[in-house]
């Protein structure tokens, strides 16, 4: 057996899931892709998994409702749960909308290992982008369902990290990536600890 210490030691990093959560148009997923830009030019492994790209496979069978956004937040878990074993820096962008469905994903891992970062962009400014035009499909009442106009959005109650306004300007996404880097250097997720011997 190759141990997940050993595979950590072999990517000099340790495995840990950076979850996105916030209202479609927020800027998870933009974020998700610098931030693994940022990981890689310092030469740490990640991986994205965005919500709306793996309902083009892995989770193509579920639609919106509260119970098929449960399952699909329920195996974005389990990958990411892989991905921390594999050694890897899990980066997770989804909408993530019922707090105890982020919760349980929560609990697969160790006390730590969960980073939830909520991007507390107002709903105006997310429709003001529309970048796919659903927020006015929503509006005019051709989709149903829609996060944030007649479905829920809960709130993270006690997460790891906040993106918001300063002073009513949305940080770049360079701004926000560099934050969750230092955050990951500063708990020790980016460099080895001492007691992880190279050791084949
Ligand atoms: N009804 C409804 N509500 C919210 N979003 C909708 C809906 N229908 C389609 N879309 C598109 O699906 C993307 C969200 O997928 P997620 O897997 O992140 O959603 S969830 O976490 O299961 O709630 C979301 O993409 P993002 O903009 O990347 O968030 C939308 O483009
Ligand atoms: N920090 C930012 N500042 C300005 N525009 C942004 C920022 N982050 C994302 N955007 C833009 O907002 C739109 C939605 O971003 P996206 O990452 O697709 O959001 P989500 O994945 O939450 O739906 C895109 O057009 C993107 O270019």
């Amino acid at each position: 057996m190759v141990t997940r210490e050993e595979r950590q030691n072999l990517l000099q990093q340790k495995g840990c899931v950076v979850w996105m959560t916030g209202l479609s148009g927020s800027g998870k997923s933009t974020l998700a892709c610098t931030l693994e830009h940022l990981l890689f030019k310092r030469g740490n492994l990640s991986y994205v998994l965005d919500g709306d790209n793996l309902r083009h496979g892995l989770n193509k069978n579920l639609g919106f409702s509260a119970e098929d956004r449960a399952e699909n937040i329920r195996r974005i878990g389990e990958v990411a749960k892989i991905f921390v074993d594999a050694g890897i820096i899990c980066i997770a962008s989804a909408i993530s909308p019922y707090r105890k469905d982020r919760d349980a994903c929560r609990e697969l891992l160790q006390p730590g290992e969960f980073i939830e970062v909520y991007m507390k962009f107002p709903l105006s400014l997310c429709e003001e982008r529309d970048p796919k035009g659903l927020y006015k499909l929503a509006r005019a009442g051709k989709i149903k369902g829609f996060t944030g106009i007649d479905d829920p959005y809960e709130e993270p109650i006690n997460c790891e990290m906040v993106m918001e306004l300063v002073d009513g300007r949305c940080p770049t996404p360079k701004e926000m990536a560099g934050r969750l880097l230092f955050y990951l250097e500063e708990r020790g997720f980016l460099t080895p600890s001492p007691n992880l011997i190279f050791n084949f």
